[in-house]
């Protein structure tokens, strides 16, 4: 369980009168999240999700929680911050930046069918949409630069064959980067980690997406790419699953149709979005953080969908 920071009902008991939320009853922990301490808390109101901030800081975080609440407010299905009675909606709790925001019902989908990758396309090309007009800009802090400077930190610690194919894809992302079909891409505010573990459905309606954490200006297509190389893929083998992939890309579509530039980005893209889960899942393993109880995740995941998608091209987008 990775909880950083323990927060106790005691703790509680003064500070969660900044809200209209009424007394705190309970506080539990929550043990699958690795970049942030959340817990469920439930007040004489309802229940939240309380998050407190463990690497993000309070330049970066407005942008998430505005982000949020400009979607909610656009019908898009997220959590809602919790604003205090002076109307801020990030707060401080044992020295550190904190959220509290709505629960979202049911849970996460860790088996998806079709049905389930359709609601989830849909609702992403209705999420950029509805992000096109949010005021604030914050660069994908997990993006080509942060790969690069990664790279050389996590490569002693690899063996030769993934030595070799971290140093090719990080080359030919960074030329991908540099190309006019990649400069043509239509972007805007992302997920940028819209993974099964991110998204809740009451049997097979999709009540939301969270974790916006990771959340930045990039391409959409990065998103959507992000979103299939997990939603759509056989776990075992990091192979696409054709079925998925066409619902939610067709889902999509019917939403937001894809430009010709999309079309011919998607094949680098792909790999783009495998690239930076590989990368990370590295640093998190090589270079763990102290934590009361931490569970990394398997950075060879991620390792395989690169190579799945470079040794068998996606179809194409449409
Ligand atoms: N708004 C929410 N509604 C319901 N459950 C949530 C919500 N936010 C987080 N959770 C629960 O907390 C868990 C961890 O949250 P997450 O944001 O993924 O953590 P981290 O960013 O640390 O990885 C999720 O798997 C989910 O069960
Ligand atoms: N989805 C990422 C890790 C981010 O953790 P999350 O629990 O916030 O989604 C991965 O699988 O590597």
């Amino acid at each position: 369980m990775a909880v950083f920071t323990p927060v106790t009902l005691d703790d509680l008991s003064q500070w969660i009168t900044q809200f209209n939320l009424g007394r705190a009853l309970a506080i539990k922990g929550i043990s699958s999240g690795i970049e942030n301490t959340n817990f469920f808390l439930t007040t004489e109101t309802g229940e939240y999700v309380l998050t407190i901030f463990e690497k993000l800081t309070a330049e970066q975080l407005p942008f998430y929680l505005h982000l949020m609440r400009h979607l909610a407010e656009r019908g898009v299905l997220v959590p809602a911050p919790i604003a205090n009675l002076e109307g801020d909606i990030l707060h401080t709790l044992k020295g550190k930046p904190a959220s509290i925001v709505t629960k979202l019902e049911g849970e996460s989908q860790l088996d998806p069918k079709p049905v389930h990758c359709e609601a989830v396309g849909a609702m992403l090309a209705r999420m950029h949409i509805a992000g096109e007009n949010f005021p604030m800009h914050l660069p994908n802090l997990r993006g080509l630069d942060w790969w690069l400077k990664t790279t050389p930190v996590v490569l002693p610690y690899l063996p030769d064959g993934p030595k070799e194919l971290l140093r090719a894809e990080i080359h030919a992302q960074d030329a991908f980067a540099a190309s006019p079909v990649y400069r043509a891409l239509p972007r805007g505010p992302i997920h940028a980690d819209l993974f099964r573990n991110n998204v809740m459905f009451s049997g097979d309606r999709l009540t939301g997406f969270f974790d916006f954490y990771f959340g930045c200006c990039d391409t959409w297509l990065f998103d959507i790419a992000v979103t299939v190389n997990d939603w759509c893929i056989d776990l075992r083998t990091g192979a696409l699953d054709l079925d998925r992939a066409k619902a939610m890309l067709d889902a999509y579509h019917a939403v937001r149709p894809f430009t010709e530039a999309e079309r011919d980005a998607w094949q680098p893209m792909l790999q783009a979005g495998a690239l930076r889960f590989w990368l990370s899942r590295l640093y998190d393993f090589y270079l763990p953080r102290e934590a009361e109880m931490l569970t990394p995740h398997d950075p060879t995941h991620f390792e395989r969908i690169l190579r799945q998608r470079i040794d068998h091209p996606a179809p194409l987008l449409f």
